[in-house]
C-alpha cells in the first residue's frame, strides 16, 4: 500500500519546552507523520510524561533515546520503553553498542506485550568523512561503514537504521526489507546548521528512505516561508508534486 508522502515526515521537536512541544504537535498533527522527541526534551520534561503528552494531542511518537550501554542496561531501557505502550512508534539505539547490546535489546523487546519498532543509528550526519576517519578512527569510507552497521542491525533483529540520505541508496541495495529513517533533511530554503551529510526532502525520498526526520527547518523556519505550519505544508506540497512526477 502506497503511504501518502505527509505521512513520511517526522517532526524533530528539539526543545527543553514540553508546553512547546505539545503546542508544535497540536498544530501540526494532520500534516505529518509523527513527532521524533529526544534526548533535549526528555531530559528536561521527563520520558513518561512526554510520551502521554504528545499521545494525549494524537501524535505517534518516534523516542530517540539513542542508547548505547552495556546489554543488561540496554535491556533494561529498552522493557522500560516498551510499558509505555503503543503511543511509541519507533525507539532508536546506537549500532556502534553492537551485536551483543543489539540483540538484548530485540529480546527485551520481544519478551513485552508491546514492542516498538527498533532502530539502530548508523552514523550521525553531522560527522563528515573527515571526522570518521581522523577521530573515529574507521578506515571505512563512510557508505561502506553505514552498509557494515546496517546489515549487522539487520542480523541481529531490529527493524530499520537511521542514516544520511546519502547512504540510503547504498542501505536499500544491501538490505531491501529493512526501514530506514533519515535526519540530515534540508529543503532548499533552509540552512544546514550542525548538520553535514544533506539532502532535500524529495530527493531523499526519491532515494528510498522509509521516514524523512525534519527539525529546525519546520520548527524554525526561515520567516519568509512563516510559521511551522506553513513550512510543513511547503515541504508535502514539495514532496507531492516530486511524487507525481515518478
Ligand atoms: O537519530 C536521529 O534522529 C538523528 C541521527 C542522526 O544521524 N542525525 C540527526 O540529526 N538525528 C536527529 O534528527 C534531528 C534533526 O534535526 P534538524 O537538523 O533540526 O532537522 C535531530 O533531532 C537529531 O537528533
Amino acid at each position: 500500500m502506497q503511504v501518502p508522502p505527509h505521512e513520511r515526515i517526522l517532526v524533530a521537536l528539539d526543545t527543553p519546552e514540553l508546553d512547546r512541544a505539545v503546542a508544535l504537535a497540536a498544530q501540526l498533527r494532520g500534516q505529518v507523520g509523527g513527532f521524533k522527541v529526544g534526548l533535549e526534551l526528555c531530559t528536561a520534561a521527563g520520558t513518561p510524561q512526554v510520551v502521554q503528552a504528545i499521545a494525549a494531542v494524537g501524535g505517534s511518537v518516534f523516542l530517540d533515546l539513542k542508547l548505547h550501554d552495556i546489554p543488561n542496561t540496554v535491556a533494561g531501557a529498552v522493557r522500560a520503553v516498551c510499558v509505555l505502550g503503543p503511543a511509541v512508534r519507533m525507539l532508536t539505539l546506537h549500532c556502534t553498542g553492537g551485536s551483543a547490546m543489539l540483540r538484548a535489546a530485540v529480546a527485551a523487546a520481544q519478551s513485552m506485550p508491546y514492542r516498538p519498532l527498533l532502530l539502530g543509528v548508523t552514523v550521525l550526519t553531522s560527522l563528515d568523512a573527515a571526522a570518521l576517519a581522523g577521530e573515529l578512527q574507521v578506515r571505512q569510507e563512510v557508505a561502506e561503514y553505514v552498509v557494515h552497521l546496517a546489515r549487522m542491525a539487520r542480523d541481529c533483529g531490529l527493524d530499520g537504521v537511521v542514516a544520511s540520505p546519502h547512504e540510503v541508496g547504498a542501505i536499500r541495495a544491501a538490505c531491501p526489507d529493512v526501514r530506514i529513517v533519515t535526519p540530515g533533511i534540508r529543503p532548499l530554503w533552509a540552512g544546514e546548521g550542525d548538520q553535514r551529510r544533506v539532502m532535500p526532502p524529495a530527493a531523499a525520498l526519491r532515494a528510498g528512505a522509509d521516514y524523512l526526520v525534519i527539525g529546525r527547518p519546520i520548527t524554525n523556519p526561515p520567516a519568509a516561508i512563516g510559521d511551522p505550519a506553513a513550512a510543513a505544508a511547503r515541504i508535502v506540497a514539495e514532496l507531492e508534486q516530486d511524487h507525481r512526477t515518478l
